[in-house]
């Protein structure tokens, strides 16, 4: 299976001629209007790779990038898809948001987003319309739905969803958006809230190829690289591994800081020793500090956390894989869930261990 990786390219580069000529034939209101600017830091380093198209620029300052005047839709504005949205704001989209609590648009009309009262309004009013929801039931419930987007759908139009859910959600999704002949791409990310304000989250991309090509300056704008993994549910599979791997990680880092403890050592020095060593990882040294100090402010919910390694589970299981150690992992969040963890940092995973511990003391 071919996949492109792009990490912050030129944008010059990126609207190939190709993809300008699909941009023009897909949505002419948004290639007529763009006008890439030259890119400012080393614009004319070789691609990498053949089979890779690496780019050599990683940091694009969003608002460096000229106005994309297509208009761009925006459903769920929670942790992650409010500073997305606000990106695309500040790079000069025409943006029209909308949120199931109202309330959560307002500082993106302050920026001069339009609001439209349901999915079904903004995906009729835009070129492109992404979605950012909490989970499956919510991705469908607002794609689907009384009101949902697709109902706004329509040929020359394109459908982005950019939440986490399950293989079979992401294809039920297609389905609606093919049958009102518009296109769907699924595009979960990798990053979290850090990552989602400073445009620098890894797009796992599957399904129409021309909808991705169209789309990629506005993925370019919200993060640092993007894959693109072929057919539906290619890109949530994809996600899913990725999570399955990160809950097991946390799981059993913290099991190492509360172990560190009870034999006398100190865990700030733990997590000092880990993040010199081979199993260093920016998320053990970006979360230790805190962990140490009991404090877990929230990034990524411990509730999503518990969620994609349930779907990951799934997804082990249709495929009979066995996966014994996020198994175990799903259990702890579970624990951590019933004791009322569900909207702190995943990180807060290790309170259920400590409770645990505290039980058979
Ligand atoms: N936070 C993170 O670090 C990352 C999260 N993700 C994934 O991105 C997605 C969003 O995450 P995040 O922003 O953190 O989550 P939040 O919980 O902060 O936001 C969830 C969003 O979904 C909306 N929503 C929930 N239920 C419904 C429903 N029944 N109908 C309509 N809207 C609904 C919420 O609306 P309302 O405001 O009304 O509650 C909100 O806009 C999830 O799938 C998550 O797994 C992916 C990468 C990183
Ligand atoms: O899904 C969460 C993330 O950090 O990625």
């Amino acid at each position: 299976m071919p996949s492109t990786l792009l990490a912050k390219p030129n944008i010059n580069n990126l609207l190939s001629s190709t993809a300008m000529a699909l941009c023009s034939a897909f949505c002419p209101r948004i290639s007529a209007n763009f006008r890439p600017k030259p890119f400012s830091s080393s614009p004319s380093k070789p691609l990498l790779s053949l089979s890779f198209k690496v780019f050599s620029s990683q940091a694009t300052d969003a608002s460096s990038q000229d106005k994309f005047s297509g208009r761009v839709g925006f459903l769920g504005l929670g942790i992650m898809g409010s500073p997305m949205a606000q990106n695309l704001i500040k790079a000069g989209c025409d943006v029209i948001v909308w949120n199931r609590t109202k309330s959560k648009c307002d500082p993106l009309i302050s920026l001069g987003a339009k609001y439209r009262s349901s999915p079904e309004e903004v995906a009729a009013n835009c070129d492109v319309t992404f979605a950012m929801l909490a989970d499956p039931e919510s991705a469908i419930d607002v794609a689907c739905g009384k009101n949902g987007a697709v109902r706004g759908m329509g040929p020359g139009k394109g459908y982005v969803d950019i939440s986490t859910v399950d293989v079979a959600t992401s294809k039920l999704i297609n389905e609606h958006i093919k049958a009102r002949g518009a296109l769907f791409l699924e595009a979960p990310v990798s990053g979290s809230k850090k990552p989602a304000e400073d445009g620098q989250l890894i797009f796992l991309t599957a399904g129409k190829k021309s909808l991705y090509e169209l789309v990629s300056p506005l993925l370019d704008i919200l993060g640092k690289s993007r894959f693109y993994l072929g057919e539906v549910g290619n890109g949530a599979a994809m996600k899913l591994v990725v999570n399955m791997i990160m809950g097991s990680m946390m799981a059993s880092f913290s099991e190492g800081i509360l172990l560190s403890k009870k034999v006398g050592l100190d865990p700030s020095v733990l997590v000092e020793v880990v993040s010199q060593g081979a199993i260093s990882a920016p998320m053990y040294s970006l979360k230790g500090p805190s962990m140490v100090k009991s404090q877990y402010p929230t990034a990524f919910p411990l509730k999503h956390q518990q969620k994609d390694l349930r779907l990951a589970l799934g997804l082990a299981e249709s495929v009979s894989q066995s996966t014994p150690i996020a198994a175990a992992a799903n259990e702890l969040y579970k624990v951590a869930k019933s004791y009322g963890l569900s909207d702190e940092d995943f990180s807060a995973v290790i309170e259920a261990l400590k409770a645990k511990s505290q039980d058979t003391a």
